[in-house]
């Protein structure tokens, strides 16, 4: 199909059009920094700008078209201009028609929740290789093209970049995708006009509050997600989450569930959990895992149920899951020479966090301590910070505060609301140490043999983001290099 403006309209709801839209469209920008010749500019209404302010230059530059909520009171010659309600949803339905709608050419699922999105999506995206399928990724660590690798920059990307790499996969001839979808993507309308095959529920917690403001607005953003999955999608929802029932309520899509402690339609048993991996119960049928910890058991058992779902072999599912691994840095092991275990792990939020550290303290023999290395990220609600000091105390003998992308605030001012959350019994196990790099070799100076070292926050990340600027920085090859 031409890629006129007028076909990439189809569907689009359109308050009013001026201009001729009979005309070829070269790319579509939200970013007036990369129009070129041809670009369709959306003017977006931002957190920090508003981008119906760069029209005048996106003009200069050559843009051929404007999408935009307010049209402006000076309308250039020879411009198309098309003013919709909400330019962000507009963008994602055209951004759709742009590639020829890739997200219907194969089965697109997307797993929302507060914890567990990039290991579930990880799980899917090897286990569906594993069953001899082509599959696409879209994850906070990475996304990827059947074999190839393409960097992340954000959990769920913008629908242009979602849509492009979609039609990347159609076209190497991947049947699946599995992405997640966080609540930023679904308030900022980054999934529009994308057409689902199913839907993954798997928790909803403390997280975001900066952005959504209140934890009513940020389950509206996760429910929306369902609000807007087709009747021929599935929704599988863990139902021992409070928040289980609510996600799915006005959704057209056939609704499923997952349970390890209730009747479900994917009904599950935690048998044993050690540091090597889990023992389960899965329909029936007794299972071993690689994966650790309950919050683990969770995602497999939504893992499989997608699985079957869509409709795979029970046995073979079970089988290949076996044998999966987990994404780095979730609950990565580093050992040192002494057997002192090091466990870098994404944990950035309460619920993560608490979860982690209770599996650590149940897993641990009794003469084994837990010292936590954490911090808390810079420019990101700043509620979860003495939330996360409290339960680091209470779940660990001794906690080490420290920084984890100060991005724009002050190191010390977040380490100083952490503190706030230090009751004054567990003063004297705290110590603040900002400087993360000093933070890990003081742990590890601490730890005897097979103590545990939690280095909990930053995960997979390769980087200390500080003003605006990404610096080196690995837990992983830190752990490393303390123990040498
Ligand atoms: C808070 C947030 O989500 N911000 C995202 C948002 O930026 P914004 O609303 O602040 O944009 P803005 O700077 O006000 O600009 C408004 C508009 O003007 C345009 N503009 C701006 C400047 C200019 O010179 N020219 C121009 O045209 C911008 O492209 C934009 O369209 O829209 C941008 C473009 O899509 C995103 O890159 C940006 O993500 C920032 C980098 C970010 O850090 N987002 C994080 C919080 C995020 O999205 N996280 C979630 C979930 C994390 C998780 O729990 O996993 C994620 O999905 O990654
Ligand atoms: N199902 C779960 N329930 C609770 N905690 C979990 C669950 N799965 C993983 N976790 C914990 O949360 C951390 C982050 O997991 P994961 O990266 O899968 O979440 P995410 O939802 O992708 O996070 P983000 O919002 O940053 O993308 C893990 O390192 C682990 O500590
Ligand atoms: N995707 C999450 C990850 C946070 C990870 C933590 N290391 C931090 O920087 O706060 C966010 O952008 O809020
Ligand atoms: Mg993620």
């Amino acid at each position: 199909m031409a890629k006129t403006l007028q076909n990439l309209l189809a569907s689009v709801p359109i308050s009013s059009v001026i201009g001729n839209t009979d005309i070829e469209i070269s790319s579509i920008e939200f970013d007036s920094r990369k129009v070129t010749s041809g670009s369709l500019f959306v003017a977006q209404k931002g957190t920090q700008v508003d981008g119906h302010g760069f029209i005048p230059k996106v003009i200069e530059m050559g843009a051929a078209a404007i999408l935009c909520q307010d049209l402006p009171n000076d309308l250039a010659e020879g411009i198309a201009y098309v003013q919709v309600a909400d330019s962000a949803r507009a963008m994602g339905q055209m951004a759709s028609n742009f590639y020829d709608n890739p997200s219907a050419k194969l089965k697109l699922v997307g797993v929302t929740g507060t914890n567990g999105k990039t290991s579930s999506v990880t799980l899917l995206f090897k286990l569906f290789r594993q069953l001899g399928h082509r599959v696409g990724l879209l994850s906070t660590v990475q996304n990827q093209i059947d074999d190839d690798i393409v960097p992340s920059t954000h959990t769920t990307p913008d629908s242009v970049k979602i849509n492009e790499l979609l039609a990347e996969m159609v076209r190497r001839g991947c049947s699946y995708c599995f992405m997640e979808v966080s609540s930023h993507a679904v308030a900022q309308e980054r999934i529009a006009g994308l057409t689902f095959a199913g839907g993954i529920f798997t928790n909803i917690t403390h997280d975001h509050l900066d952005f959504h403001k209140t934890f009513d607005n940020y389950i509206k953003a996760k429910k929306g997600f369902f609000d807007q999955l087709p009747k021929t999608a599935f929704a599988l929802v863990n139902i021992d989450d409070r928040r289980g029932g609510v996600m799915v309520q006005n959704t057209a899509a056939r609704k499923e569930t997952y349970s390890l402690q209730t009747v479900a339609t994917f009904k599950g048993k935690l048998i044993a959990d050690s540091l090597f991996g889990l023992q389960m119960d899965v329909d029936g049928q007794e299972v071993w895992f690689k994966l650790i910890g309950k919050f683990n058991a969770y995602n497999l058992l939504g893992v499989y149920g997608a699985a079957i779902l869509l409709g795979e072999d029970t046995e073979q599912v079970l089988t290949a899951l076996s044998a999966v691994t987990p994404p780095p840095g979730r609950f990565e092991q580093v050992v040192s020479p002494s057997e002192v275990v090091g466990i870098v792990d994404y944990a950035h939020t309460p619920d993560a966090l608490q979860n982690v550290l209770e599996t650590i303290n149940e897993l641990r023999e009794g003469n084994q301590q837990v010292i936590t290395v954490v911090g808390c990220g810079g420019n990101r609600d700043a509620t979860k910070r003495p939330e996360m000091a409290r339960i680091a105390c209470e779940l660990s003998n001794k906690v080490i505060l420290t920084s984890d992308n100060p991005r724009n605030e002050d190191p010390f001012a977040i380490l100083e609301q952490m503190q706030a959350g230090v009751s004054p019994v567990d003063f004297k196990k705290t110590k603040t140490i900002e400087d993360r790099r000093e933070a890990i070799r003081y742990a590890v100076s601490l730890a005897q043999p097979h103590d545990i070292i939690l280095v909990a926050g930053k995960g997979h990340e390769t980087y200390q983001e500080i003003k605006g600027v990404k610096h080196h920085f690995d837990d992983r090859e830190e752990l490393r290099a303390a123990f040498e």
